[in-house]
């Protein structure tokens, strides 16, 4: 019997996070016993290789079928490559790979078999986090939110805070640690802000065969168009009250915005429809947060990172300023909303996802 039913019990969970930027592989330790963090462990990251990325790309979008089973493959085995190297782990937390989401249509897709891995690994898998939620009403996501919480916690924040994750779409997460606990109503509000690193990405796939922007140097050399920016800001989606949620290729038309820009000039812009994108947000923030903590791939971009802070009404910082991993963050959510979903604890709430009431997402699958 999995020791994590025990309410008190403090579990040593691993978490694993397959992104949308599908760069790879991100795996993190923590220790907790699914309310309060008691410590974080070791950490390990592996990249897909170019061809088994280029084969999760063609499956985005499918909701089942050969590409779907062929994209479910390389996640199980990618997963099982990296988790294999931790032995001391009670439970995992597996996200899973994200190849549609439609929470207002056909739902939420994650492929990879977290019942096969629990039997690989010999070890219980929590998985399928996102469907509970989308059933009772909700976005499905965010879903590191309550993560978030405890993390302001464990720091020792005082007043509100937020989170800005910016992988392949951008999320923000509102926080005020005075309430007692991440479902106390006012806790929390959290939405994904609009596109973040993913567009920018597949731009440069297309035009130089290169990953990303590294460290902005692309965009340092080009100048926002601001008609472009200003097309983009009009998308009914900034409308939107959150809670809200995006799928990764929601915004995929956005390469037409710069279409005719030079490379220079459509990095400049396209960093900036990121940053425009969560200045637009944060004005749903109940009051103003003391400081915006940045998480994911984007805050390793400094020119991301000089247009976030001028156009933020508050401080902006990498989460490494308060001791967190920036990189192993969403991992390390999924290790702790694995323990709170052992423990049947909340995994969203109202003002996270939309969910009707709150919910426990995720499936716990024992090894036989
Ligand atoms: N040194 C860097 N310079 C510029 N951009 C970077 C750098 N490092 C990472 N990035 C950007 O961050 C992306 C990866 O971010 P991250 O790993 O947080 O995404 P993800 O977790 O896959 O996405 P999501 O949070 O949407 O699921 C890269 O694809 C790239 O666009
Ligand atoms: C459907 C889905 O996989 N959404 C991801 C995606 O990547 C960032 C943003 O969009 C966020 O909503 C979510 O991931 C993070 C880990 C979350 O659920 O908090």
């Amino acid at each position: 019997m999995l020791q994590a039913r025990e309410v008190n019990a403090c579990v040593r969970a691993l978490g694993a996070m397959s992104g949308t930027s599908l760069d790879g592989v991100d795996v993190a330790v923590l220790d907790t016993d699914g309310r309060v963090i008691h410590g974080f462990g070791p950490s390990a990251y592996r990249a897909y290789l170019p061809e088994e990325q280029a084969t999760l790309m063609a499956a985005l979008g499918h909701w089942n079928g050969p590409e779907a089973d062929a994209a479910a493959r390389i996640v199980e085995a990618a997963h099982l490559e990296v988790l294999s190297g931790f032995d001391d782990a009670e439970l995992i937390g597996f996200h899973g790979q994200t190849l549609a989401h439609e929470p207002r249509g056909r739902g939420t897709c994650q492929v990879g078999d977290g019942q096969a891995l629990a039997e690989a690994l010999h070890t219980p898998v929590v998985w399928d986090f996102r469907s509970a939620d989308v059933a009772l009403g909700g976005e499905g996501a965010p879903l590191a939110p309550f993560f978030h919480f405890a993390c302001a916690k464990w720091f020792g924040a005082k007043k509100p805070v937020a989170f800005l994750n910016l992988g392949g779409v951008g999320n923000l997460t509102w926080v005020d640690p005075s309430k007692d606990t991440a479902e106390t109503p006012g806790a929390l509000l959290a939405f994904d802000t609009g596109p973040a690193n993913a567009p920018l990405n597949d731009l440069l796939r297309q035009r130089r065969g290169v990953a990303l922007d590294e460290g902005g140097k692309i965009a340092a050399n080009g100048t926002v168009a601001t008609g472009a920016l200003e097309l983009f800001l009009a998308e009914a989606y900034f409308g939107r009250i959150p809670p809200k949620s995006l799928d990764r290729n929601d915004f995929a038309e956005m390469i037409e915005l710069v279409h005719e820009l030079s490379d220079e000039d459509a990095a400049a812009t396209m960093t900036a429809m990121c940053a425009a994108s969560v200045a637009q947000g944060m004005g749903h923030c109940p009051t103003p947060p003391e400081q915006v903590l940045v998480t994911g791939g984007g805050r390793h971009n400094p020119v991301l990172m000089q247009m976030l802070s001028v156009s933020l009404e508050c401080p902006v910082a990498p989460v490494e300023s308060v001791g967190l991993d920036g990189d192993m963050l969403e991992a390390q959510a999924f290790a702790y909303l694995a323990v709170r979903v052992a423990k049947g604890l909340p995994t969203s709430c109202p003002t996270t996802t939309g969910v009707l009431a709150l919910v426990g997402g995720g499936t716990l699958s024992e090894p036989t």
